[in-house]
């Protein structure tokens, strides 16, 4: 059985740059939420403008990608760029309310160690308007800094495993040293290297 390693973080923390760095250290299967078969229902709930939609389809896409996690993790160890603290912690916001409850009851698949990558909100900003592709939402700094701020929040309550780095001040080679670092102290690392 291999390893399950989260990286979660507000847009333009870095994350998907940083899980394909660590994937390639290690032999492990990069893997993003959520799952590509449901990337174009993805845009029509986006522009439905209903955050309970949003939410519930968030979270259906979740039970599927913990099934699909566990599949792989029989051949492999995985790096998940986003899982459940994103959907909990962008839902809560919009929606003002805890969804600790409805999200447990999906008994999603614990993972071994979560990395949350932060980085200042001007620099998030400066890496945001360079992609042509950004959505108002990406945009919205103050939105994003209360979805950072809700997941630090989470991560502290509710992972037994967690690292929290910043990658305003470190480059994506030293961030993934720190991650490595972890996982040794962890002892993850040994079968984590194969
Ligand atoms: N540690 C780092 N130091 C400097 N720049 C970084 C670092 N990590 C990522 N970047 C840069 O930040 C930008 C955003 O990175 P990336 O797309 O990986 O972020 P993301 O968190 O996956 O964003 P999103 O969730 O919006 O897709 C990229 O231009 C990337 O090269
Ligand atoms: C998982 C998840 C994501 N979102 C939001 C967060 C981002 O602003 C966009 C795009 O995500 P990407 O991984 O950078 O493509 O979707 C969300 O609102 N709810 C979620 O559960």
């Amino acid at each position: 059985m291999g390893h399950f390693i989260v990286i979660e973080g507000v847009d333009g923390t870095g994350k998907s740059t940083t899980a394909h760095l660590l994937a390639a250290k290690l032999g492990a299967v990069y893997y993003q939420t959520p799952p590509a078969m449901f990337k174009e229902v993805r845009s029509v709930f986006r522009n439905m403008d209903n955050a309970w939609g949003n939410f519930y389809f968030y979270l259906s896409t979740l039970a599927v990608a913990a099934r699909e996690i566990q599949t792989l993790l029989s051949n492999s160890d995985v790096i998940c760029d986003r899982y459940s603290f994103s959907t909990q912690a962008y839902h809560e916001i919009s929606l003002q309310q805890s969804l600790h409850t409805s999200i447990s009851h999906l008994d999603l698949l614990k993972p071994d160690l979560t990395v949350l990558l932060r980085a200042d909100r001007v620099i998030r900003h400066e890496r945001l308007i360079q992609r042509s592709s950004a959505h108002s939402f990406e945009l919205d700094i103050d939105y994003q800094e209360q979805v950072q701020a809700r997941m630090i929040r989470l991560l502290e309550e509710e992972s037994t495993h967690f690292l929290t780095l910043d990658t305003g001040a470190a480059t994506v080679e030293e961030i993934v040293q720190q991650i490595l670092g972890k996982l040794n102290s962890l002892q993850l690392e040994s079968s984590l290297s194969r």
